[in-house]
Formats: structure tokens, C-alpha cells, sequence
């Protein structure tokens, strides 16, 4: 059985000098959420922006604000985040070694906590922590860099979670090479939440409607 979808594009693959804009430009065409990727050229090899940032965007969000933080040590800069406005906030299971309280810290701060995990890691890390956990996002290609394909074993790792979710108010999201060619696996397998970047602002402004459109029409096995 598939889900409804949301879609949530990456402004990692919008105009860094325009980001107020391109997200009003997304909620014009259609989507759900905003995705902001946090990147500490620690955790990961890319730097990207911090909490002044989601600040600044948030009267440009129309809806959810999806904070992806890929940062280690992160438990000190949920309160930021969350005073920026953010309505999610993710933390990687491999950014330290108390994720359980980073979990709650982000619950404790008004957010929804998100739980991502990268490929290398395995569904048992996640099977305890599953009462502390809003999203689950499973990172299909190697976090760091948009534009990547997806990783095809990570099929069977959605497939396992959505399992192991079972009947849980959680949402499922895919991060990382979600495109027309992979959408439609990708929700039969049981993600419910799609992140995509590249394959929403490629072709500019102009084409983001078409491009959000034709994402959820595969993803839900509708002809575009
Ligand atoms: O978190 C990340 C990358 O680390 C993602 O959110 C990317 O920004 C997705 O980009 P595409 O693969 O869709 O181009
Ligand atoms: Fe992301």
C-alpha cells in the first residue's frame, strides 16, 4: 500500500543568493514543505548555513519547516533552531553518541524530532528509539552534497522501517536521488515524505510546478 506523499524540496539546489524568493516561488508551486540542510563541514564535507538563516527564511516558508541538521555535536544548537522557526528538526543517529536525549531535547523544544540515518547504518539502530521519534529519514545516497544518485539497497532499508514502524504515527522520508525515475519505488516501499532537490529545481522557476506535480503523480503511480 503506498501513502499519500509530501514533497519537500531542498533549497540546497536553489539560488543561494535568492532563498527568501525561492521559497515563496516553492509554496506558489505546490509544496508541502521546506527542506534546509545544515551542513558543518565536520559531520559532513559541505558547509551550508545556520540557524540565522532558517531565521530569516521562515516568513518565506509557507508551511513546514524541514530542518535537516547535519552536525556534530548537535544537542547545543537545538534551542537555536528551534527559535528559528523550525517545525522539524532532524538529527543523524551518527552524530553522537546520546541520541535518545537529542531525540527528547528536540520534543522538549516544541519541534517534531526526526531521526535520520545514513546508509551504512543498520534499521536496529532505530528499533529502540521509535517512541521519541516523529520522522524517520533515511539518507539515500551519502549526506554531504545534493545532485547524487540514490543508493538502490536503501530500497529494501525503507521497506524493513516501514515494517517496523507498523501502525506508528510516523512519517517515512527519502533524502537523497528521489527523482521521477526512483519516486515510484520509493513509495511502494513506504517512504511517505520525499525530498527532493536537484529533481525539483532543475529547469528553474518556471518548471518547479511541473516538476513538483510530476514527482507526486510518480510517486503515487499516477501518469504525468
Ligand atoms: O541532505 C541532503 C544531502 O546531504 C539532501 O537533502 C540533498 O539536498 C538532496 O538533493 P538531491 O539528491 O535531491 O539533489
Ligand atoms: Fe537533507
Amino acid at each position: 500500500m503506498t501513502h499519500a506523499v509530501t514533497i519537500a524540496p531542498s533549497i540546497l539546489s536553489g539560488d543561494f543568493a535568492a532563498l527568501g524568493g525561492e521559497c515563496r516561488a516553492l509554496a506558489e508551486a505546490g509544496a508541502d514543505w521546506v527542506h534546509v540542510d545544515v551542513m558543518d563541514g565536520h559531520f559532513v564535507p559541505n558547509l551550508t548555513f545556520g540557524p540565522q538563516m532558517c531565521a530569516a527564511l521562515r516568513p518565506h516558508i509557507q508551511g513546514t519547516m524541514d530542518v535537516h541538521l547535519m552536525i556534530a555535536p548537535v544537542d547545543a544548537y537545538i534551542g537555536a533552531f528551534a527559535q528559528a522557526g523550525a517545525d522539524v528538526i532532524t538529527a543523524h543517529h551518527e552524530a553522537g553518541p546520546h541520541i535518545h536525549r537529542t531525540l527528547q531535547a528536540i520534543r522538549a523544544a516544541g519541534c517534531k524530532a526526526g531521526l535520520a540515518v545514513n546508509p551504512g547504518t543498520g534499521i536496529d539502530a532505530v528499533a529502540h528509539l521509535l517512541d521519541e521519534v516523529d520522522l524517520l529519514c533515511v539518507m539515500t545516497v551519502n549526506p554531504g552534497f545534493g545532485g547524487q544518485s540514490l543508493i538502490p539497497a536503501m530500497l529494501d532499508k525503507v521497506r524493513a522501517l516501514r515494517a517496523l514502524i507498523a501502525d506508528r504515527p510516523i512519517r517515512l522520508q527519502v533524502d537523497g536521488g528521489v527523482s521521477l525515475k526512483t519516486a515510484r519505488s520509493l513509495a511502494q516501499a513506504g517512504a511517505d515524505v520525499m525530498v527532493a532537490g536537484s529533481a525539483v529545481f532543475q529547469g528553474g522557476p518556471e518548471a518547479y510546478g511541473r516538476n513538483i506535480r510530476a514527482l507526486r503523480e510518480a510517486a503515487q503511480g499516477v501518469m504525468a
